[in-house]
């Protein structure tokens, strides 16, 4: 992975707050290029911080929410508005605060919604949200899914990123952009996922993780570690990669990557 870029910020705080920034500057910049923007969020406690941070910046209302489409790179596969699910933590950090146009908010399914509970609802909810993609994909995407403009990913200390585990079936998927996720080592057991050829058609991604037990995933990843045994070294942008860290998740890599003593 010799194309990505790596930037390490003294402490997790400073991180959700540069991270904000750096996403306000992006959104306003594509908007003000093309009309709108497309930002793929991730859940996750470093993920759900920018959030948190971006609602409270004044920098916010810079963007034009309503031109704005928001995805989810996966899901927790649970009713709506259970607190563990990433888009019930991202409404309450972040959406229900700014004037989004609430169509062109596109959650996956919840548990209890049109597809039920049973054995396959996860799979009709994947389904579901490749429909959805497809519908948003414009000719110049080349294919079913949008080019997202920045898709935000955070990992596991095992290396699994959006709901792709290592040696699982979905990190082996290379046709659909949506997958079901079942017996997820890390709760809960059932999720909805893109897949690594769906995060590969954003323009841009951004890692954001903090803290020591992300570190050995973060060095592994960028010193080239195949994707099966971990996902998220197949995650990348098509134009960029970049990874934001805070030192303690930073610190297992190379003295390249590490910032100056203060
Ligand atoms: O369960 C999930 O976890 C990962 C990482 O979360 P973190 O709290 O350890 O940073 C997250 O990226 C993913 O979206 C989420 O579903």
């Amino acid at each position: 992975m010799t194309d990505a870029q790596v930037v390490v910020y003294p402490g997790a705080d400073l991180l959700a707050a540069a991270c904000a920034a750096r996403l306000v500057t992006r959104l306003v910049d594509v908007q003000a290029a093309k009309g709108s923007a497309s930002v793929v969020l991730t859940g996750g406690g470093t993920g759900i911080a920018i959030l948190e941070q971006l609602r409270r910046s004044p920098a916010r209302d810079a963007v034009d929410w309503s031109r704005l489409d928001v995805y989810w790179g996966d899901e927790r596969f649970l009713p709506a508005g259970d607190p563990e699910r990433n888009e019930t933590q991202a409404r309450a950090a972040l959406l229900d605060h700014v004037p989004v146009d609430p169509a062109r908010v596109h959650a996956m399914a919840a548990s209890d919604g049109e597809f039920g509970e049973d054995a396959e609802a996860a799979e009709a909810a994947a389904a579901a949200y490749a429909e959805v993609l497809a519908g948003r994909a414009v000719p110049e995407d080349h294919g079913p899914v949008p080019a997202f403009d920045v898709l935000m990913l955070g990992l596991g200390g095992e290396g699994h990123t959006a709901s792709i585990f290592p040696s699982s079936p979905a990190v082996y998927e290379t046709r659909r952009p949506v997958v079901a996720v079942r017996n997820s080592p890390k709760p809960p057991p059932t999720r909805v996922s893109l897949t690594l050829p769906a995060i590969r058609r954003a323009n841009e991604v951004w890692l954001v993780t903090t803290g020591e037990a992300k570190a050995d995933a973060v060095a592994l990843a960028l010193a080239g570690a195949g994707e099966v045994q971990l996902p998220v070294a197949g995650a990348r942008g098509s134009r960029r990669t970049l990874w934001l860290l805070d030192r303690s998740a930073a610190s297992k890599l190379g003295r390249v990557y590490q910032p100056p003593l203060s």
